[in-house]
């Protein structure tokens, strides 16, 4: 009986799918590659991923004779002796050419993958012990640009992220003095806007404030904004942010959550005072040092000057569904700029301030109540006046689970309670439904 191929991976050269006409003739049209190739192989040519071959290409380097550059019709011949070659090969000797190629075609996908690079569906059979033995090793480590990628969560395998979202994804990285710095890999069709976006916000806080409310924002290392496949930008680590540690540890202490709030405030007012608003303000995207207890606001994707002080609105929404203030959720596009103004990021600060405190998403959706955050910020607006007398003082006693459920008034009410009352004061000011009635009061 004849033996089996060996269950690897075979990464075969497919034939490109011919361009079928609807009478069955075959279009002369030329092929349009898909993009993926096309990524991958400029990435190929800029030296930025690993070469790898197909088993026969390799056995073919190890057993060719003759010179390259020879005659076509010899180079012929000796392809046909070598075809032979391979078909007669023991399947033992071809194992080794097979198990050479997955390594280095695994090795090749997971660049790829690190650097967000699409990659065909079939890519992912390769045997997750394959994979393991190509990791790459400490001397042979994966780079963007000049920065080398480090695992930002030793718990999994792989180069995990620091953090992925709307734009691309954060890689905690080294630089060439070995020190930790977060790189923004911007991988959206629009990724050179973007970039140059955050770029110039992010210089002009740098530029324009003073020395000590510079502190409170990401340092710029270095932008690559024609960095092949993607461009990225390099910043300084500032710690993990306040939403991954309210995941470890549950909600900050007392102290902690004052020093938040302080730094939180002097950071919004500082970007404020340059007419910038920053229109994505969430947990995670406040960085926390725990060993100094310094603040960075990070993520200037979404921000922009007020309306009127520079270009006009980029996106349809603003702000992060739980954190976005009442007068946006039914505001049209082309009445947005009507609405934005600092305001809108004092509500956020507010949700973010009774995160920090309590531990849970203020916006939550309301039990028994499917209908996610926008409900729930409905709901807080229509009971404004019920809430404003609880958070000045008179909370009322806690109900027990089922009466809760069965009065309805006191969800909201029962969330305020869990509330240390000092921070009442801020979350009444910042909360307000008007947003003309928003202010900083009680965080001092
Ligand atoms: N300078 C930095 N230092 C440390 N961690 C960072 C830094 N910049 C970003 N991060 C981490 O990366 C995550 C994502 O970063 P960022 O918010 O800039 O990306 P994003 O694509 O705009 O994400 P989102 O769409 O969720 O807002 C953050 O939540 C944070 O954990």
């Amino acid at each position: 009986m004849a033996k089996a191929v060996p269950a690897v991976r075979l990464r075969g050269k497919q034939p490109c799918p011919q361009r079928v006409k609807k009478n069955g003739q075959k279009s002369k049209g030329k092929q349009t590659k898909p993009k993926r190739d096309t990524i991958r192989c400029q990435a190929l040519k800029d030296g930025l991923l690993p070469p790898a071959r197909r088993p026969f290409a390799l056995f073919v380097k190890d057993n060719v004779r003759g010179q390259k550059g020879g005659g076509r019709s010899e180079w012929r011949l000796e392809m046909k002796r070598l075809g032979a070659m391979w078909h007669k090969l023991p399947i033992d000797q071809k194992k080794r050419y097979f198990d050479q190629s997955n390594a280095k075609f695994a090795k090749q996908h997971f660049v790829m993958k690190q650097m967000g690079m699409p990659l065909r569906k079939s890519s992912s059979r390769t045997t997750h012990t394959l994979a393991k033995d190509v990791l790459p090793e400490p001397e042979d480590p994966v780079m963007i640009g000049g920065y080398k990628v480090v695992n930002a969560d030793p718990g999994l395998p792989d180069c995990h992220p620091l953090g992925e979202g709307a734009y691309g994804s954060v890689f905690l990285c080294l630089d060439k003095l070995q020190r930790r710095c977060a790189v923004k890999v911007f991988k959206k069709k629009s990724a050179l806007e973007d970039l140059n976006h955050e770029l110039v916000l992010l210089q002009a806080v740098q530029e324009q404030s003073d020395q000590k409310l510079r502190g409170f924002y990401p340092c710029i290392l270095e932008a690559q904004p024609c960095f092949k496949p993607f461009p990225f930008l390099a910043l300084e680590y500032c710690g993990s942010s306040l939403f991954s540690l309210l995941g470890e540890k549950g909600a900050f202490s007392v102290d902690d959550s004052r020093a938040i709030a302080l730094q939180l405030k002097a950071a919004v007012r500082g970007l404020h005072s340059l007419q910038i608003l920053h229109l994505d303000l969430k947990t995670s995207n406040v960085l926390w040092c725990v060993v100094r207890r310094e603040l960075k606001l990070a993520d200037f994707g979404m921000s922009e000057y007020i309306p009127g002080y520079g270009p006009s609105i980029r996106f349809p929404m603003y702000v992060t569904a739980s954190y976005r203030a009442p007068e946006l959720w039914h505001a049209a596009q082309r009445d947005l700029s009507k609405w934005l103004g600092p305001a809108v990021d004092l509500w956020s600060f507010g949700c973010v301030l009774y995160e920090v405190a309590v531990g849970k998403i203020l916006m939550r959706p309301l039990r028994n109540n499917l209908c996610g955050c926008e409900n729930t910020i409905k709901e807080w607006c229509q009971q404004w006046q019920s809430l404003q007398k609880s958070l000045q003082g008179s909370i009322r006693p806690s109900l027990s689970n089922a009466q809760v459920s069965r009065n309805f008034d006191y969800r909201l009410v029962n969330r305020l309670h869990l509330l240390e009352p000092s921070f009442r004061p801020a979350i009444k000011a910042m909360l307000n439904p008007d947003p003309a009635q928003r202010d900083w009061a009680g965080i001092d």
